[in-house]
């Protein structure tokens, strides 16, 4: 584990391996994030882990390398609702990356033109205790009801409460995206009881999205992941027009495991074998969701 002076992590390889899969023209990685840079964009005072800078130079060489195109920025738990390092770090893409916002639901109208402005697309709704304080869910599905046309909600939520979370996910009023599959215990294989639940969810409505990430997150016997690949490969066949894929770098709360993105990005061939599959998982779905305008 990495850390400064200041006490903060680092969850991230300073060498990731170039991959051996050659993603398809134009792929997109739907789930990374960006980490300050601090003195310009402080964390948030409620912030769970306080890592070192992750700044969009970064991001945009580490896409190069893996061979992507462009990004989706997920707005990290660290920065709260204060979203200006997300925006700086699409704004500095020219154009290749995209967002998701993490607001106050108690947000205006003009708020949300200007995220929308910026290049959000969605936001997210995390339930997970060790990252926030509070989810509450009557003020989640207020705001879910006055998004701008075309934006959706992401939520993040851990397998074990999502039995409990469905009446709250049937009423969001626009489409979904799944964080890491509601994180499955994946040693239970395709067909065990989290994958079963999950399944049940997305048969429930076909605008759920879902994303096949972070095998390093939820398969507890490390590279190359062997689990992970079984359970989810699956689900990939079985829902190809609603899956997307992302690196989740800078891995927040990795800093005891940092995986290698290179080798995340190789298993990407083992979830999506076919070609077709993966243009879909890396092309098509996202662009729908974030750049359909
Ligand atoms: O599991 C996590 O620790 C985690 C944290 C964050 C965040 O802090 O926003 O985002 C993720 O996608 C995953």
């Amino acid at each position: 584990m990495s850390i400064d002076r200041e006490g903060r992590i680092r969850s991230w390889t300073l060498d990731p391996s170039r991959p051996r899969y050659a993603p398809p023209a134009g792929a997109i990685d739907a789930h990374c994030h960006v980490f300050g840079p601090a003195a310009q964009f402080p964390f948030s005072a409620k912030a769970k882990y306080l890592p070192q800078d992750a700044g969009p130079e970064m991001l945009f060489a580490l896409r190069d390398r893996l061979g992507f195109a462009r990004n989706v920025i997920v707005q990290a738990s660290c920065h709260g609702t204060d979203n200006r390092a997300t925006l700086a770090a699409i704004a500095q893409s020219g154009g290749a990356a995209r967002g998701v916002a993490v607001v106050d639901p108690a947000i205006g109208e003009g708020e949300l033109a200007a995220l929308h402005e910026g290049g959000i697309r969605g936001i997210r709704f995390n339930f997970l205790k060790r990252l926030v304080d509070d989810a509450p869910k009557d003020k989640f599905l207020e705001v879910a009801r006055r998004l701008p046309a075309g934006w959706h909600v992401v939520v993040y939520f851990e397998a074990d409460i999502l039995a409990e979370l469905r009446p709250f996910l049937d009423a969001i009023p626009v489409p979904l995206v799944i964080d890491h599959m509601g994180r499955p215990d994946v040693r239970q294989g395709p067909d065990g009881a989290d994958m079963r639940a999950f399944r049940a969810l997305l048969d429930s409505r076909d605008d759920i999205h879902f994303k096949v990430t972070c095998p390093d997150r939820l398969d507890p016997a490390g590279a190359p992941w062997d689990d992970f690949a079984r359970a989810v490969a699956p689900l990939v066949a079985d829902y190809p027009d609603r899956c997307l894929w992302g690196t989740d770098w800078p891995h927040p709360n990795m800093q005891d495991a940092i995986p290698d993105d290179g080798a995340l990005v190789d298993m990407i061939p083992r979830i999506a074998p076919d070609p077709a599959a993966q243009r879909k998982l890396l092309v098509d779905n996202p662009m729908r969701l974030y750049w359909a305008d």
